[in-house]
């Protein structure tokens, strides 16, 4: 195997230029495996703005394809109006899928948006003597919430300490923060003042021993009931009412959609013990992650979540709650070039006026773009046509 007398991450130092380093690294990979990373190296990315910023030994770039659905009618708080929304994937039928979705929910009317919940948390885990301890320490931050909260303020001007949710088990104490957190998703500016407000907390109360500074009750990146129970990042639930004659034009009914959907969403997803009450949340989410620059790794949680449906004599009522979506438009991948364009085609880039209304508006479109989503997935089952769309679409058969 070929040696470098330098470290391959040094090299961002030893060039004094992200673009020379990563260029060094993709000829001493290439040298060393064999392979060619040509492509790898084409990128629009000026990779100086990502180094200390969004990734460390960086040697270019992947491009994923972006496909939009819509016009997508969403009837929000803050979003109204007509939506393209952008899909970044590789799974063929997808975007077709969500399109003929927003199709289904502009012609009836639209769907209506509303965010239920805001607040990124983060959980650091102390350690007492012993549960008696553990009880006066919980009872203590509890009294001192307004010093703890600015100790954490002290560290941002968007994020605000909104709640300390404790839970105690033996001599350990989970302290679950919740921040507002503007237009960011928050993960970093929570942890930072979550750190400052654990320091204060230890100083002030020196039988707590800070054991981690995320004690996995957050829940960043995990499945898990607690978010789905409190919330994390914007609770939202969308819902429609699609017009019987638009089902019937697909050759179904609302009653035949509501059978798939209580049979397999909430039937199914109970005997497999699932976390996800819905049939393909994630689909829709870890598209609109990737193409606008989120954390893609909180699809886990962010694409938890309950479709609920009611045939009604006018047509059917559908809904989707998202517990845990985890998002912004400002900070982490949303700055980067083709990820803020996708942000700008939905009218969410950068701060909101006043700050914190572009995230809430960018969630309100989420949820309804999930509707469409959800609703499509349903209507296919039901017309029995999931496996000809991929076979047609996924594996390119005429
Ligand atoms: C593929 C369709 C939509 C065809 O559906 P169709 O009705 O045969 O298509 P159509 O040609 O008659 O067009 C109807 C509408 O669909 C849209 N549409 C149609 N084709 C396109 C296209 N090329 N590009 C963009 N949009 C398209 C478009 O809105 C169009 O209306 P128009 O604009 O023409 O008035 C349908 O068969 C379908 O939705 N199938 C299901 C596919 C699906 O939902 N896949 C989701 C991913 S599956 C998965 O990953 C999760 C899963 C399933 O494993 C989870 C689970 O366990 O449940
Ligand atoms: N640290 C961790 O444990 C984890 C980090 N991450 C990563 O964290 C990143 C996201 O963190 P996040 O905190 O969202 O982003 P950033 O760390 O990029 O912070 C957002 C920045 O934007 C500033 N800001 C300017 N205008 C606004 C506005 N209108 N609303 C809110 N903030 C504004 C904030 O300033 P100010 O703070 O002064 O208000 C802050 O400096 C992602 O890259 C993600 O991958 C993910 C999981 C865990």
């Amino acid at each position: 195997m070929f040696l470098m007398e330098v470290k391959l991450h040094e090299l961002d130092k030893l060039y004094g230029d992200a673009n020379k380093a990563a260029e060094a690294r993709r000829q001493y990979l290439e040298k060393a495996t064999g392979a060619k990373l040509e492509n790898i190296g084409k990128t629009i990315i000026d990779l100086n703005t990502v180094v200390g910023r969004n990734i460390e030994n960086v040697i270019g770039a992947v491009q994923i394809p972006v496909g939009v659905a819509g016009p997508l009618l969403v009837r929000g708080d803050y979003a109204n109006g007509y939506f393209y929304v952008p899909l970044a994937t590789t799974e063929g039928a997808l975007v077709a899928s969500v399109n003929r979705g927003a199709k289904l929910v502009t012609e009836s009317g639209g769907a209506r948006a509303k965010v239920l919940k805001d607040g990124m948390a983060r959980a650091p885990l102390f350690k007492l003597p012993s549960l008696v301890d553990a009880v006066e320490f919980v009872n203590w931050v509890m009294q001192h919430f307004e010093e703890v909260k600015k100790a954490a303020e002290s560290t941002t001007r968007h994020g605000r300490l909104k709640e300390i949710q404790p839970f105690v088990v033996g001599n350990y104490v989970w302290l679950r923060m919740v921040f507002s957190t503007g237009d960011a998703m928050g993960m970093n500016m929570a942890t930072i003042a979550a750190d400052a407000a654990a320091r204060y907390i230890q100083e002030e109360f020196p039988k707590a021993r800070l054991v981690a500074l995320s004690g996995n009750m957050c829940v960043d990146k995990k499945p898990n009931s607690v978010n789905f129970l409190l919330g994390r990042g914007k609770t939202v639930v969308a819902e429609a009412l699609i017009r019987r004659e638009q089902l019937e034009k697909l050759g179904t009914t609302p009653e035949a959609v509501h059978e798939v959907n209580i049979s397999k969403n909430l039937v199914g997803s109970a005997l497999a013990h699932s976390y996800g009450f819905n049939a393909h949340f994630a689909n829709i989410i870890t598209a609109v992650f990737i193409a606008t620059g989120q954390d893609v790794a909180q699809v886990v949680e962010s694409s938890m979540g309950i479709t609920t449906t009611e045939p009604r004599e006018e047509g059917l009522y559908i809904s989707v709650f998202l517990p845990s979506l985890e998002v912004g438009t400002v900070g982490g991948g949303t700055g980067l070039p083709t990820q803020r364009e996708a942000l700008e085609l939905l009218g969410v880039a950068g701060p909101g006026n006043p700050p914190g209304t572009n995230a809430l508006k960018f969630a309100e479109i989420i949820a309804a773009a999930v509707l469409a989503g959800e609703l499509n997935l349903l209507v296919a089952l039901a017309r029995n046509e999931l496996a000809s769309a991929h076979k047609k679409l996924g594996r390119g058969a005429k």
